[in-house]
Protein backbone atom coordinates (compact mmCIF):
# COMPACT_ATOMS: atom_id res chain seq x y z
CA UNK A 1 0.00 0.00 0.00
CA UNK A 2 1.21 3.63 -0.73
CA UNK A 3 0.84 6.06 2.04
CA UNK A 4 0.34 9.89 0.47
CA UNK A 5 0.46 13.04 2.98
CA UNK A 6 0.64 15.82 0.35
CA UNK A 7 -2.60 16.27 -2.06
CA UNK A 8 -0.11 16.55 -5.39
CA UNK A 9 1.74 13.14 -4.63
CA UNK A 10 -1.86 11.82 -3.99
CA UNK A 11 -3.29 13.07 -7.39
CA UNK A 12 -0.06 11.74 -9.39
CA UNK A 13 -0.49 8.19 -7.79
CA UNK A 14 -4.21 8.37 -8.71
CA UNK A 15 -3.87 9.73 -12.39
CA UNK A 16 -1.54 6.84 -12.74
CA UNK A 17 -4.11 4.12 -11.95
CA UNK A 18 -6.57 5.85 -13.94
CA UNK A 19 -4.14 6.02 -17.36
CA UNK A 20 -3.51 1.76 -16.34
CA UNK A 21 -7.35 1.62 -16.80
CA UNK A 22 -8.45 1.53 -13.09
CA UNK A 23 -11.20 2.49 -11.31
CA UNK A 24 -11.12 4.58 -8.11
CA UNK A 25 -12.84 3.56 -5.24
CA UNK A 26 -12.75 5.64 -1.95
CA UNK A 27 -13.14 4.57 1.46
CA UNK A 28 -12.85 7.77 4.06
CA UNK A 29 -12.20 7.35 7.56
CA UNK A 30 -11.31 8.51 10.95
CA UNK A 31 -8.68 5.68 11.60
CA UNK A 32 -8.30 3.66 14.54
CA UNK A 33 -9.83 0.97 12.41
CA UNK A 34 -11.54 -2.36 13.53
CA UNK A 35 -13.60 -4.94 11.33
CA UNK A 36 -16.07 -2.35 10.17
CA UNK A 37 -13.85 -0.57 8.39
CA UNK A 38 -12.30 -3.66 6.62
CA UNK A 39 -15.95 -4.39 5.26
CA UNK A 40 -15.66 -1.41 3.76
CA UNK A 41 -12.15 -1.94 1.91
CA UNK A 42 -13.57 -5.75 1.50
CA UNK A 43 -17.15 -4.01 -0.69
CA UNK A 44 -14.87 -1.53 -2.70
CA UNK A 45 -12.43 -4.14 -3.93
CA UNK A 46 -13.07 -5.27 -6.86
CA UNK A 47 -10.83 -6.69 -10.21
CA UNK A 48 -8.74 -3.84 -11.42
CA UNK A 49 -10.05 -1.12 -9.15
CA UNK A 50 -7.39 1.30 -7.07
CA UNK A 51 -9.04 1.48 -3.47
CA UNK A 52 -7.98 4.45 -1.51
CA UNK A 53 -8.76 4.88 2.09
CA UNK A 54 -8.84 8.30 3.73
CA UNK A 55 -7.77 8.68 7.51
CA UNK A 56 -8.65 12.41 8.72
CA UNK A 57 -9.64 13.00 12.55
CA UNK A 58 -11.78 16.14 10.98
CA UNK A 59 -12.15 18.94 13.84
CA UNK A 60 -15.15 20.27 11.68
CA UNK A 61 -17.33 17.33 12.96
CA UNK A 62 -16.27 17.71 16.30
CA UNK A 63 -18.47 20.29 18.88
CA UNK A 64 -16.23 22.45 21.48
CA UNK A 65 -17.18 19.84 24.31
CA UNK A 66 -16.58 16.79 21.79
CA UNK A 67 -13.70 14.43 21.78
CA UNK A 68 -11.73 15.62 19.71
CA UNK A 69 -8.48 15.62 21.88
CA UNK A 70 -9.14 12.39 22.63
CA UNK A 71 -10.25 11.04 18.96
CA UNK A 72 -8.23 7.40 19.48
CA UNK A 73 -5.35 7.73 17.12
CA UNK A 74 -3.60 4.49 15.96
CA UNK A 75 -1.76 5.33 12.36
CA UNK A 76 0.78 1.96 13.14
CA UNK A 77 -1.89 -0.54 13.25
CA UNK A 78 -4.26 1.24 10.92
CA UNK A 79 -1.22 1.00 8.12
CA UNK A 80 -0.88 -2.78 8.94
CA UNK A 81 -4.99 -3.48 8.80
CA UNK A 82 -5.21 -1.47 5.25
CA UNK A 83 -2.24 -3.28 3.86
CA UNK A 84 -3.78 -6.82 5.05
CA UNK A 85 -7.22 -5.41 3.16
CA UNK A 86 -5.85 -4.73 0.26
CA UNK A 87 -6.19 -1.47 0.22
CA UNK A 88 -4.01 0.58 -2.44
CA UNK A 89 -3.52 3.58 -1.39
CA UNK A 90 -3.67 5.33 1.94
CA UNK A 91 -4.50 8.73 1.87
CA UNK A 92 -3.21 10.59 5.01
CA UNK A 93 -3.64 14.45 4.33
CA UNK A 94 -2.54 16.33 7.53
CA UNK A 95 -4.72 19.68 8.85
CA UNK A 96 -3.32 22.71 7.41
CA UNK A 97 -3.87 20.98 3.85
CA UNK A 98 -7.21 20.30 4.20
CA UNK A 99 -8.16 23.70 6.08
CA UNK A 100 -5.30 26.10 5.28
CA UNK A 101 -5.30 29.44 6.31
CA UNK A 102 -8.53 31.25 4.78
CA UNK A 103 -10.49 28.12 4.32
CA UNK A 104 -13.76 29.68 4.04
CA UNK A 105 -16.23 27.17 2.70
CA UNK A 106 -19.24 25.33 4.18
CA UNK A 107 -21.33 22.17 2.69
CA UNK A 108 -24.38 22.21 4.51
CA UNK A 109 -27.33 19.57 3.81
CA UNK A 110 -30.05 21.13 4.85
CA UNK A 111 -33.63 19.13 5.86
CA UNK A 112 -32.03 15.50 6.21
CA UNK A 113 -29.04 17.10 8.61
CA UNK A 114 -31.39 18.75 10.59
CA UNK A 115 -32.69 16.53 13.27
CA UNK A 116 -31.16 13.45 15.28
CA UNK A 117 -27.58 13.74 15.20
CA UNK A 118 -27.82 17.04 13.54
CA UNK A 119 -30.00 18.64 16.32
CA UNK A 120 -28.02 16.63 19.26
CA UNK A 121 -24.36 17.75 17.56
CA UNK A 122 -24.86 21.06 15.60
CA UNK A 123 -22.87 21.98 12.95
CA UNK A 124 -21.93 17.94 12.71
CA UNK A 125 -22.97 16.91 9.48
CA UNK A 126 -21.58 20.32 8.00
CA UNK A 127 -18.43 19.72 8.86
CA UNK A 128 -19.10 15.88 7.49
CA UNK A 129 -20.52 17.05 4.33
CA UNK A 130 -17.54 19.85 4.06
CA UNK A 131 -14.51 17.55 4.87
CA UNK A 132 -16.46 14.60 2.38
CA UNK A 133 -16.71 17.00 -0.68
CA UNK A 134 -12.96 17.86 -0.21
CA UNK A 135 -12.08 14.41 -0.30
CA UNK A 136 -14.07 13.62 -3.26
CA UNK A 137 -13.08 16.56 -4.97
CA UNK A 138 -9.08 15.66 -4.15
CA UNK A 139 -9.58 11.79 -5.23
CA UNK A 140 -12.25 11.97 -7.49
CA UNK A 141 -13.83 8.22 -7.34
CA UNK A 142 -15.78 6.72 -9.12
CA UNK A 143 -17.30 4.65 -6.16
CA UNK A 144 -17.32 5.24 -2.48
CA UNK A 145 -18.11 3.43 0.23
CA UNK A 146 -20.02 4.59 4.07
CA UNK A 147 -21.34 2.63 7.13
CA UNK A 148 -24.91 2.36 7.52
CA UNK A 149 -23.82 2.24 11.31
CA UNK A 150 -23.62 6.19 10.77
CA UNK A 151 -27.40 5.97 9.43
CA UNK A 152 -28.05 9.67 9.21
CA UNK A 153 -24.40 10.74 7.87
CA UNK A 154 -25.14 8.06 5.22
CA UNK A 155 -28.80 9.66 3.96
CA UNK A 156 -26.76 13.12 4.14
CA UNK A 157 -23.69 12.13 1.78
CA UNK A 158 -26.43 10.54 -0.57
CA UNK A 159 -28.11 14.01 -0.42
CA UNK A 160 -25.43 15.96 -1.47
CA UNK A 161 -24.13 13.66 -4.18
CA UNK A 162 -27.52 14.17 -5.75
CA UNK A 163 -27.55 17.82 -5.20
CA UNK A 164 -24.22 18.41 -6.06
CA UNK A 165 -23.89 16.71 -8.77
CA UNK A 166 -20.88 14.48 -7.93
CA UNK A 167 -20.86 11.24 -10.17
CA UNK A 168 -19.85 9.21 -7.45
CA UNK A 169 -21.78 6.12 -6.74
CA UNK A 170 -22.29 5.61 -3.18
CA UNK A 171 -23.17 1.92 -1.13
CA UNK A 172 -23.86 1.80 2.36
CA UNK A 173 -22.10 -1.27 4.18
CA UNK A 174 -23.94 -2.98 6.73
CA UNK A 175 -23.32 -2.36 10.22
CA UNK A 176 -20.64 -5.16 11.39
CA UNK A 177 -21.40 -6.41 15.01
CA UNK A 178 -19.61 -7.75 18.21
CA UNK A 179 -21.02 -11.11 18.81
CA UNK A 180 -23.43 -9.57 21.71
CA UNK A 181 -24.68 -7.37 18.73
CA UNK A 182 -23.12 -4.02 20.05
CA UNK A 183 -22.30 -1.87 16.40
CA UNK A 184 -17.89 -2.39 16.01
CA UNK A 185 -17.39 1.55 16.49
CA UNK A 186 -14.05 3.11 17.35
CA UNK A 187 -15.52 4.80 20.23
CA UNK A 188 -16.48 1.89 21.93
CA UNK A 189 -12.89 1.72 23.34
CA UNK A 190 -14.00 4.77 25.90
CA UNK A 191 -15.86 2.25 27.64
CA UNK A 192 -15.24 0.78 31.32
CA UNK A 193 -15.80 -2.79 31.12
CA UNK A 194 -18.66 -2.68 33.22
CA UNK A 195 -20.17 0.01 30.69
CA UNK A 196 -19.15 -2.19 27.85
CA UNK A 197 -21.11 -5.11 29.68
CA UNK A 198 -24.88 -2.69 29.38
CA UNK A 199 -24.05 -1.39 26.06
CA UNK A 200 -25.56 -4.41 24.71
CA UNK A 201 -28.65 -2.93 25.56
CA UNK A 202 -28.63 -0.33 22.84
CA UNK A 203 -28.34 -3.17 19.85
CA UNK A 204 -31.70 -5.29 21.89
CA UNK A 205 -33.95 -2.28 22.84
CA UNK A 206 -34.00 -1.53 18.90
CA UNK A 207 -34.53 -5.26 18.17
CA UNK A 208 -37.25 -5.77 20.30
CA UNK A 209 -38.78 -2.12 19.08
CA UNK A 210 -38.19 -3.48 15.20
CA UNK A 211 -40.13 -6.46 16.35
CA UNK A 212 -42.94 -5.04 18.12
CA UNK A 213 -43.42 -2.58 15.18
CA UNK A 214 -43.14 -4.73 12.33
CA UNK A 215 -45.64 -7.34 14.01
CA UNK A 216 -48.11 -3.91 13.95
CA UNK A 217 -47.75 -3.25 17.61
CA UNK A 218 -48.06 0.49 18.90
CA UNK A 219 -45.28 2.82 17.55
CA UNK A 220 -44.95 5.56 20.22
CA UNK A 221 -45.46 2.41 22.94
CA UNK A 222 -42.24 0.79 21.27
CA UNK A 223 -40.29 3.82 21.58
CA UNK A 224 -41.01 4.41 25.09
CA UNK A 225 -40.36 0.92 26.33
CA UNK A 226 -36.59 1.09 24.47
CA UNK A 227 -36.10 4.32 26.11
CA UNK A 228 -37.40 2.77 29.55
CA UNK A 229 -34.90 -0.19 28.47
CA UNK A 230 -31.65 1.84 28.09
CA UNK A 231 -32.36 4.01 30.68
CA UNK A 232 -32.72 1.32 33.10
CA UNK A 233 -29.22 -0.55 31.90
CA UNK A 234 -27.62 3.31 32.81
CA UNK A 235 -27.95 5.09 29.53
CA UNK A 236 -28.62 8.66 29.16
CA UNK A 237 -30.92 8.96 25.70
CA UNK A 238 -30.46 11.43 23.37
CA UNK A 239 -33.16 9.84 21.40
CA UNK A 240 -34.96 6.73 19.91
CA UNK A 241 -36.54 7.55 16.87
CA UNK A 242 -38.99 5.68 13.93
CA UNK A 243 -37.79 7.41 11.00
CA UNK A 244 -38.28 7.31 7.03
CA UNK A 245 -35.26 5.62 6.12
CA UNK A 246 -34.38 7.86 3.07
CA UNK A 247 -35.41 10.89 4.12
CA UNK A 248 -35.17 10.75 8.11
CA UNK A 249 -38.55 12.39 8.77
CA UNK A 250 -39.78 11.13 12.16
CA UNK A 251 -43.65 9.49 11.61
CA UNK A 252 -43.01 7.75 7.96
CA UNK A 253 -45.85 7.51 5.89
CA UNK A 254 -47.55 4.26 5.16
CA UNK A 255 -45.25 2.27 2.31
CA UNK A 256 -42.20 4.04 3.43
CA UNK A 257 -39.14 2.12 3.93
CA UNK A 258 -38.94 2.56 8.32
CA UNK A 259 -35.02 2.33 10.10
CA UNK A 260 -35.11 2.77 13.94
CA UNK A 261 -32.64 5.06 14.89
CA UNK A 262 -30.80 5.68 18.73
CA UNK A 263 -28.06 7.47 20.38
CA UNK A 264 -27.58 7.00 23.96
CA UNK A 265 -25.00 8.24 26.44
CA UNK A 266 -23.12 6.08 28.94
CA UNK A 267 -20.49 7.27 30.97
CA UNK A 268 -18.44 9.61 29.23
CA UNK A 269 -19.54 7.77 26.02
CA UNK A 270 -22.20 8.59 23.20
CA UNK A 271 -23.14 5.56 20.85
CA UNK A 272 -25.31 5.86 18.20
CA UNK A 273 -26.99 2.34 16.10
CA UNK A 274 -29.71 1.94 14.34
CA UNK A 275 -31.98 -1.05 12.32
CA UNK A 276 -34.24 -1.64 9.68
CA UNK A 277 -37.67 -2.37 10.62
CA UNK A 278 -39.26 -3.96 7.06
CA UNK A 279 -37.35 -6.83 5.83
CA UNK A 280 -35.31 -5.84 2.67
N1 LIG B 1 -19.63 -1.21 12.69
C1 LIG B 1 -19.51 -0.67 11.48
N2 LIG B 1 -19.99 -1.34 10.41
C2 LIG B 1 -19.88 -0.80 9.16
N3 LIG B 1 -19.33 0.40 8.90
C3 LIG B 1 -18.84 1.09 9.93
C4 LIG B 1 -18.90 0.60 11.26
N4 LIG B 1 -18.33 1.50 12.08
C5 LIG B 1 -17.94 2.54 11.31
N5 LIG B 1 -18.25 2.29 10.01
C6 LIG B 1 -18.04 3.19 8.89
O1 LIG B 1 -16.69 3.48 8.72
C7 LIG B 1 -16.55 4.79 8.17
C8 LIG B 1 -15.58 5.55 8.99
O2 LIG B 1 -16.11 5.71 10.28
P1 LIG B 1 -15.27 6.19 11.51
O3 LIG B 1 -13.84 6.21 11.16
O4 LIG B 1 -15.89 7.40 12.11
O5 LIG B 1 -15.45 4.96 12.51
P2 LIG B 1 -16.45 4.76 13.66
O6 LIG B 1 -16.18 3.44 14.27
O7 LIG B 1 -17.82 5.08 13.15
O8 LIG B 1 -16.01 5.83 14.68
P3 LIG B 1 -16.86 6.60 15.71
O9 LIG B 1 -16.65 5.87 16.96
O10 LIG B 1 -16.20 7.92 15.60
O11 LIG B 1 -18.28 6.68 15.29
C9 LIG B 1 -17.95 5.41 8.19
O12 LIG B 1 -18.52 5.29 6.89
C10 LIG B 1 -18.66 4.54 9.18
O13 LIG B 1 -20.07 4.50 8.99
C1 LIG C 1 -17.18 10.21 6.74
C2 LIG C 1 -16.11 10.73 7.69
C3 LIG C 1 -14.77 10.07 7.38
C4 LIG C 1 -15.94 12.23 7.45
O1 LIG C 1 -15.00 12.77 8.32
C5 LIG C 1 -16.51 10.50 9.16
O2 LIG C 1 -17.65 11.19 9.50
C6 LIG C 1 -16.61 9.05 9.51
O3 LIG C 1 -15.55 8.46 9.76
O4 LIG C 1 -17.71 8.48 9.54
N1 LIG D 1 -18.50 7.98 12.51
C1 LIG D 1 -19.02 9.32 12.57
C2 LIG D 1 -17.99 10.31 12.88
C3 LIG D 1 -18.28 11.12 14.10
O1 LIG D 1 -18.99 10.66 15.00
O2 LIG D 1 -17.77 12.23 14.19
Amino acid sequence: MEVYRDLAGLRAALAEARAAGREVALVPTMGALHAGHVALVEAARRPGACVVASIFVNPKQFGANEDLSRYPRKEISDIAMLTDAGCDILWLPPVEAMYPDGFATNVSVTGVSDGWDGAARPGHFDGVATVVAKLFNQVRPARAYFGEKDFQQLAVIRRMVTDLDFEIEITGVPTQREDDGLALSSRNVYLLPEERAKAVALPRALGVAARTILGGGDTARALEDATAALVAAGFAVDYVALVDAETLVADPAPGRRRQLLAAARIGNTRLIDNLAVDPA
